[in-house]
């Protein structure tokens, strides 16, 4: 399969190279040229494969040509055996209809685990095949940070930066990275919000001579396709388990750079008869903006309970609109260049287009707590804030109450300390293989918001001499 740039002007890759990458040269993402498309018969036919199993069937047209057959099935049956649940996804019913599709079960407690567990050991093949090391320069509001580092730091061939803001990530979230010790892990607290650490990461893989051509980058954020592809696949199995594809469903989205969710449409676009996908926000809430009023404008990033969703340039949201603007590469550029500036509208048929499938919803702090206090008194379920702020979402903008609907349960509520006890919950103990985290030493870098900086000290830990 072949991939191409959001903004039209880069060559066509073939996966290896797209998964051993960032952004394209031109500053697109990349998308596959074409999608798989699976027709009701074929996807009916997978309702009783394990995860896996299921897994295979929806990614391999991605990776054809890479990796065999029988060396992909290896790859994931070893992937999701890291997992801690037997159904790897269960789902929760929290009400009439209402589900959480509990995608914490990994090592990191987030659903970032799902592509992070699998993009470490693809990367591991690639550069095993080539005989090349890697450098990994990642941002993170707290999840992907511990998950890409769970994931690659048994990789002999990476050493993988990752770049968290300071002071604004939670507790658990910093000791999840910061307490793993092994020489090729670098965490650099930035002195800056997420938005400053994805920036920078940005602009790092637009100029990448600070490597000296010695060392490739390469990404773990939703900016890597392999990020999104991983994603696709428990949109599928949640929606075969409660009777699709003969069924339509819903899902509602906690929603920060757009990668959960863009899963989500692909999976639309694939053929799971999705009737509606929620993006549900919380007060960084440019993308509720947009989709509601036809109005982006970025403001100052809040820093809010759910701090994995303090996000305001949402990255993903960009290969949407290559699809709302007919792939027209030339008009995502302009489109970007004015979003980058701080202020854009939509042409109002890709909006129009966007809202059959699309709806928006943003919760503030008082409402998400509102909502684990509520759903505790109905069910006895603890959520966590984002988790949260989908399940109001969902209750707040729901289209269709005879179908399902499924709300992405993020992350584990004992990531979140501070909003259970705002919440006024009692606080969950810390899962066997992380309770010590507390005791465990840390080691991080704090740098200021500079570029010069943080690659002249990513060189020194690579080279040894900035
Ligand atoms: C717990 C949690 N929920 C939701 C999100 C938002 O997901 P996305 O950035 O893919 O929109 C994130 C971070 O990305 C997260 O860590
Ligand atoms: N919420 C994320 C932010 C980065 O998003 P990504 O999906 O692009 O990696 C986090 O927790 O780090």
């Amino acid at each position: 399969m072949k991939y191409i740039s959001t903004r039209g002007q880069a060559p066509a890759l073939e996966f290896e190279e797209v998964l051993l990458t960032g952004l394209a040269p031109d500053g697109g993402l990349y998308v596959p040229e074409t999608l798989p498309f699976h027709a009701p018969e074929e996807i009916r036919a997978w309702r009783d494969l394990p995860y896996d199993e299921l897994a295979f069937r929806i990614l391999q047209p991605f990776v054809a040509g890479f990796i065999d057959d029988d060396a992909f099935r290896t790859m994931l049956a070893d992937t999701y055996a890291a997992f801690d649940h037997k159904a790897i996804v269960p789902l929760q019913q929290i009400d009439h209809n209402e589900y959480v599709l509990e995608l914490f079960h990994g090592p990191t407690l987030a659903f970032k685990d799902f592509a992070l567990q699998l993009l470490g050991r693809l990367l591991d093949h690639a550069l095993e095949k080539r005989g090349e090391k890697a450098v990994i320069m990642g941002a993170t509001s707290g999840d992907t940070g511990s998950a890409a580092i769970e994931g690659c730091r048994r990789c002999a061939n990476i050493d993988i930066f990752i770049l968290h803001p300071h002071q604004r990530v939670s507790e658990v979230q910093r000791r999840q990275m910061t307490t793993v010790l092994n020489d090729n892990i670098h965490n650099i607290a930035l002195e800056g919000n997420f938005d400053d650490c994805q920036r920078m990461v940005k602009e790092s893989f637009r100029d990448q001579s600070f490597l000296r051509g010695e060392r490739r980058l390469v990404a773990v954020n939703s900016i890597n396709w392999a990020r999104i592809m991983a994603q696709i696949v428990y949109y599928f199995y949640s929606a075969l388990n409660l009777g699709g594809p003969d069924r339509k469903l819903a899902f509602s989205v906690p929603t920060g750079n757009f990668g959960d969710i863009f899963a989500g449409y692909l999976a639309h676009r694939m053929g799971l008869p999705i009737s509606q996908l929620i993006v549900a926000t919380n007060r960084n809430d440019v993308l509720h903006r947009i989709l509601s009023q036809n109005h982006y404008e970025q403001r100052p990033l809040a820093h809010t309970l759910s701090p994995s969703m303090d996000i305001v340039v949402s990255s993903n949201f960009e290969r949407l609109l290559f699809d709302l603007y007919d792939r027209d590469g030339a008009a995502i550029a302009g489109l970007m260049d004015e979003m980058n500036h701080g202020k854009a509208t939509l042409d109002r048929d890709a909006l129009a287009r966007a809202r059959t499938l699309f709806d928006s919803h943003s919760v503030d702090d008082d409402a998400t707590c509102a909502t684990i206090r509520e759903v505790f008194e109905q069910t006895g379920y603890l959520l966590d804030p984002h988790t949260a702020i989908g399940v109001k979402a969902a209750r707040t903008v729901r289209r269709h109450q005879d179908q399902p609907m499924i709300t992405l349960g993020t992350a584990h509520p004992v990531k979140f300390s501070e909003a259970v006890e705002k919440a006024g919950m009692a606080y969950p103990e810390l899962p066997y293989h992380l309770s010590d985290l507390h005791d465990r030493e840390e080691r991080y870098t704090v740098l200021s918001n500079d570029r010069a900086q943080v690659q002249s000290f990513m060189v020194r830990e690579i080279f040894g001499s900035a």
